[in-house]
């Protein structure tokens, strides 16, 4: 190539040379014919075919998402080649130190076996228009040119092209910064900078290693999302939006949240957390979800708390806070304004499964609930929330999880005491994490298990006497009876605490 552009160096100097002279002494219309016929010789000469991409386009000089795709494709994947680099710093991404070529750097690619060539440059401030690609850009400005030969035209414009910039788009969004965003009330939609979508930079710890589930199900769930990351095509041609919605539930504290938070990590998906107390009718669900963005997870959490199944809006607090007081400053208000909220279940499921769900593509939806016999039918049947997910108490198995998050461990002479308590009463994983977490900077881990051993036996034990005290009502005084484990009593519990 490096000989190519030397003899294409010298034909140009010499077309330049002549082009002054002709500049100098010929009339205009004899210097446009001369021009053309120039051009047209040099394209029978010339076997090689240029293209270029300008950085701005457009009559508002936007910078072109094109010339953006190919810098990040080149960056990627030809920069190692380059001897001048740019470093550039980069908004909203992951490493926000960028690499490209420098000004008048060249690269090569290969597609399909052709070789190609990726020039960089930035036109002089004197530029004249004397350029043999399709497009001349204008002064001052950057540019990508590409060259190749003429003879692979049809597969550079057609295939080679399509992928450069699909694939600067999915470096671009795998190395971007994840965002989870909330919902404005519709009061702040408009005017200066205002937004349907407040976001903060996601940087959730949690991943499905540190998920404390049955590993059986663990996996299925994972091989869900790799199914649904890779069906594109399946989607296209089942004639499907390329889409899924999951229904996480279970008791508070048994990892529904900490699931999301995994699921989008490992998807490396934003989230959108869908307010819909905050949202006045099913318009204003409509344009939320128009601004949602592809490879986003949106979730509605405490479904049923957030839409009653006749399609009114219910008072979250009243159904959901058991403990909340009839009268609190601002409930009036929250009254009114759940008044003339009209966010009905069809309009929810419009948003599910109607067309409006299509625009964006690649997008899971995930309701949770705490009560899955409260939702209506309609919201849950098959099809519509493609995958039902218990998140349940923790026995053994999601406790070793716990135990390796926590104190770094697989094993222990207490694992066999603890998973045989947890066979006896129903705890969460928050709380068994609770216990695990060590009080002070010296605790040890013997310390740690010991800890959660006497909350669980304490729990067993007020659990043995609400049962008996409830036996002693209906039949004769039950006698306490010892513990599975052997160590403690009831008697023991009440009056010394956990002697073990
Ligand atoms: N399955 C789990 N695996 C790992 N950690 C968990 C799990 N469940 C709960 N935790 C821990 O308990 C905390 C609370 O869990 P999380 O918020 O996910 O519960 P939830 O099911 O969403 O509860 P709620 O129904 O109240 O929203 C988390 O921050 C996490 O530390
Ligand atoms: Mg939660």
């Amino acid at each position: 190539m490096g000989e190519l552009w030397t003899q294409m160096g010298s034909l140009m100097a010499t077309i330049m040379f002549l082009y002054a002279i002709f500049d100098r002494f010929f009339p205009t219309a004899l210097r446009d014919a001369l021009q053309i016929h120039t051009q047209k010789v040099v394209n029978v000469l010339y076997p090689y075919v240029q293209i270029t991409f300008s950085e701005f386009s457009g009559e508002r000089l936007k910078r072109s998402e094109a010339y953006t795709a190919i810098q990040t494709y080149l960056s990627e994947n030809s920069s190692q080649l380059a001897k001048r680099l740019k470093a550039e710093v980069v908004k909203d991404s992951q490493n926000p130190l960028v690499l490209s070529m420098d000004d008048d750097e060249e690269v090569t690619d290969e597609f399909q076996g052709v070789k190609l060539w990726w020039a960089a440059s930035k036109t002089a401030s004197n530029h004249h228009a004397y350029s043999f690609s399709y497009y001349s850009p204008p002064a001052g400005k950057r540019y990508f040119k590409l060259t190749f030969h003429k003879k692979h035209r049809d597969l550079i414009t057609v295939s080679y092209i399509r992928h450069v910039l699909e694939e600067g788009k999915e470096i671009a969004l795998r190395n971007r910064q994840r965002k989870l965003y909330t919902n404005n009330p519709s009061s702040g939609w408009y005017g200066y900078k205002q937004s349907k979508w407040s976001h903060i930079v996601f940087e959730h710890p949690a991943t499905f290693e540190t998920l404390a589930m049955e590993q059986r199900k663990k996996e299925e769930v994972i091989n869900d999302l790799v199914k649904f990351r890779n069906g594109k095509d399946y989607y296209a041609k089942i004639g499907k939006a390329w889409k899924r919605g999951y229904l996480l539930y279970g008791p508070p504290g048994t990892g529904k949240s900490t699931m999301i938070a995994a699921m989008a990590n490992f998807m490396n998906y934003d989230v959108y957390d869908l307010e819909l107390t905050a949202v006045k009718d099913n318009t204003e669900l409509r344009k939320l979800l128009i601004e949602t963005s592809s490879k986003a997870i949106i979730v509605v959490e405490d479904i049923d708390c957030s839409l009653d199944l006749t399609g009114q809006r219910n008072l979250k607090k009243e159904r959901c806070e058991d403990e909340e007081p009839k009268d609190y400053p601002g409930k009036k208000d929250e009254e009114e304004s759940n008044k003339s909220s009209k966010v009905t279940l069809s309009g929810l499921l419009n948003f599910i499964d109607g067309i409006w769900s299509a625009c964006g593509g690649e997008r899971i939806i995930i309701f949770t609930t705490n009560f899955v016999d409260k939702l209506d039918p309609a919201l849950i049947r098959t099809g519509r929330m493609d995958k039902h997910i218990e998140l349940s108490f923790c026995r053994f198995e999601a406790f070793k999880v716990l135990a390796k998050n926590y104190l770094d461990i697989d094993s222990h002479h207490l694992f066999a005491r603890i998973g045989s308590l947890l066979e006896m009463t129903n705890v969460t994983p928050a709380d068994v994490a609770e216990n695990l977490m060590p009080k002070c900077v010296n605790e040890d881990v013997e310390t740690c298990l010991m800890s959660l051993i006497q909350a669980l036996e304490k729990k067993v034990a007020e659990e043995e006497l609400e049962g008996g005290l409830d036996e002693e009502k209906d039949e004769e005084p039950t006698q306490h009876k010892k513990m599975n484990n052997g160590y403690s009593t009831v008697e023991d519990v009440k009056e010394n605490g956990f002697m073990l």
